[in-house]
């Protein structure tokens, strides 16, 4: 059998043995049935199905909402939606901000949002992505709502892009009224991340990979120590957006996988927020170890390197 898969996937030969298995375990076909068992049978999966919501996470949202009233009608909120896909938070953050609440949500996966949502491509570890996304919010692309087309097809990225190479090309001209400075430099009210496992998408595509595309992103390895720490890179990743993007008194959610960095965590979100919770929603399973923060009221000053360095 060893001889067999070695051959079907010579980049495997000269790997340690260990991480052979466990990629070999990651594509075990009975652990995606197993997974599928559990949807069917889950009551938050059924419910998100009669709603028309893309998935149980969905409920998370609400609770969390319902527990620290992040969203607002008729405030005009702006939400940032890290790891967006499938869509079920911003359809949430749709829902609960109201006709007049403007959602974004970036995803690292290509993913066709929700009607009403705009979304950018992007790694929310890139410099680029946070330039996309402050460009997005500002005024000064508001422009280009006129033209409507975004309610059915979510925001062009194409434009964005265009727009962000035009800006840096005429960086330099010494005009006051440049556009740049149209731009706001902290524009958002609310920023939610579930960062982390790709959703898993099992219809709607062909898959002409040797392995699903999906796989090759972050999903939980079931190594409890490795996924505390790929989440503590992403929720460092969401914090900082925080700390770059978000307007003092702005309201912030991440998840978290627990472990020994919990702590750490906290410590640094207290140096940005006035308001520093810890929830579990009921829709989180009870064998999983993932955690949300909470961030309320963030705080005028934040010096970012001192947030990171103590
Ligand atoms: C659990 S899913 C989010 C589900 C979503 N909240 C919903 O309600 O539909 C986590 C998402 O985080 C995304 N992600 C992981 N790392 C990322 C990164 N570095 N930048 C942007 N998105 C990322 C994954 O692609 C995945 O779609």
């Amino acid at each position: 059998m060893t001889s067999l898969l070695l051959f079907a996937f010579p980049k495997f030969l000269g790997q340690p043995q260990g991480i052979f298995w466990r990629s070999a375990i990651r594509f075990n076909s009975s652990a995606k049935s197993r997974w599928l068992d559990r949807q069917k049978g889950d009551s938050f999966t059924r419910e998100a199905k009669v709603q028309g919501l893309r998935s149980r996470a969905a409920f998370k949202l609400m609770h969390l909402d319902d527990k620290y009233r992040l969203f607002r009608k008729g405030c005009s909120q702006r939400v940032l939606d890290l790891g967006y896909a499938p869509g079920a938070w911003s359809q949430v953050a749709l829902d609960r901000t109201g006709p007049d609440g403007v959602i974004l949500g970036v995803d690292i996966l290509p993913c066709a949002p929700p009607r009403g949502v705009n979304a950018i491509q992007g790694n929310i570890l890139s410099k680029k992505t946070h330039e996309l996304i402050r460009l997005f919010f500002s005024k000064h692309f508001q422009l280009y709502q006129e033209d409507q087309l975004h309610k059915d097809n979510g925001y062009f990225q194409h434009m964005l892009e265009q727009e962000l190479e035009s800006l840096t090309l005429n960086s330099d001209k010494a005009d006051p009224q440049c556009e740049r400075s149209k731009i706001e430099k902290t524009p958002i009210d609310v920023i939610v991340s579930d960062m982390y496992e790709p959703w898993p998408q099992i219809t709607g595509f062909w898959n002409n990979f040797t392995n699903s595309a999906y796989d090759r992103m972050a999903n939980t390895t079931g190594v409890a120590i490795k996924d505390h720490y790929m989440s503590m890179d992403l929720c460092d990743a969401a914090l900082i957006t925080a700390i770059d993007l978000m307007k003092p008194g702005g309201s912030f959610v991440c998840k978290l996988y627990t472990g020994k960095e919990d702590k750490l965590l906290e410590g640094r979100l207290k140096q940005v927020f006035d308001v520093v919770h810890r929830f579990k929603p009921s829709a989180s399973r009870n064998e999983s170890k993932e955690l949300y923060f909470i961030g309320l009221k963030k705080k005028h000053e934040v010096d970012k390197l001192k947030v990171f360095l103590e």
